[in-house]
């Protein structure tokens, strides 16, 4: 798994840091609010059960599991939802928590479809963002670091479902998804 590493962009202990401060900044902003972290699986699995354990206040979890149409390392726009929300966010305020933005249409279809659900409040946060990739519009609340447009694995983010339990955030060798 090692071997197929370029870079390590983000340590551990960086990352560590990192999601302490985002969940400092949450807590203070919605203290004595009813906070639902919506998880986007399967990337967000990791940041979402570290990011929580930062926030010092009572909150709600729930996952959603989309798939994106289109080609395995782009995402098409057309997104397809795999398993749908447990429970109502009508009058709950909610974030909703992803690994990586790109081009953004996963999370513009998102906030779409969460909306129409009537939430009191609808925000986004990230740990990593690709600015220069974005095809629609968003509005980043949180966020962990801006990314130059490489390919990236670990801490969650897979290529070919591999990957995702490295510990740090990496870059993958071209060589790999060009073989
Ligand atoms: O901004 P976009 O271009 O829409 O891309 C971002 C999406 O791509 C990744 O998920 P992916 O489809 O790889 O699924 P996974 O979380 O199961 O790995 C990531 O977790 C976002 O959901
Ligand atoms: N694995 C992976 N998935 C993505 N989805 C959008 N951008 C990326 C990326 O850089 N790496």
């Amino acid at each position: 798994m090692k071997q197929d590493v370029a870079r390590i962009l983000f340590s551990e202990k960086e990352i560590e840091e990192k999601v302490i401060a985002l969940g400092n900044q949450i807590t203070k902003e919605y203290k004595g609010k009813e906070l639902v972290l919506i998880g986007v699986l399967k990337g967000a699995n990791i940041f979402m059960s570290d990011l929580m354990r930062k926030i010092d206040m009572p909150i709600t979890i729930d996952f959603m599991a989309v798939s994106s149409y289109g080609s395995s390392t782009t995402s098409s726009g057309v997104v397809k939802i795999l398993k749908d929300l447990d429970n109502s966010i009508e009058d709950k305020h909610v974030i909703i928590i992803e690994d990586i933005i790109d081009t953004g249409l996963t999370l513009h279809y998102l906030c779409e479809n969460l909306l129409s659900r009537n939430p009191k409040s609808l925000k986004i946060c990230t740990l990593l963002d690709k600015p220069e990739r974005r095809k629609v519009e968003l509005k980043v609340d949180y966020k962990g670091y801006d990314i130059p447009d490489e390919f990236i694995i670990g801490y969650g983010i897979d290529y070919a479902e591999k990957y995702r339990n490295l510990p740090y955030v990496a870059t993958l060798k071209r060589a790999v998804y060009e073989k």
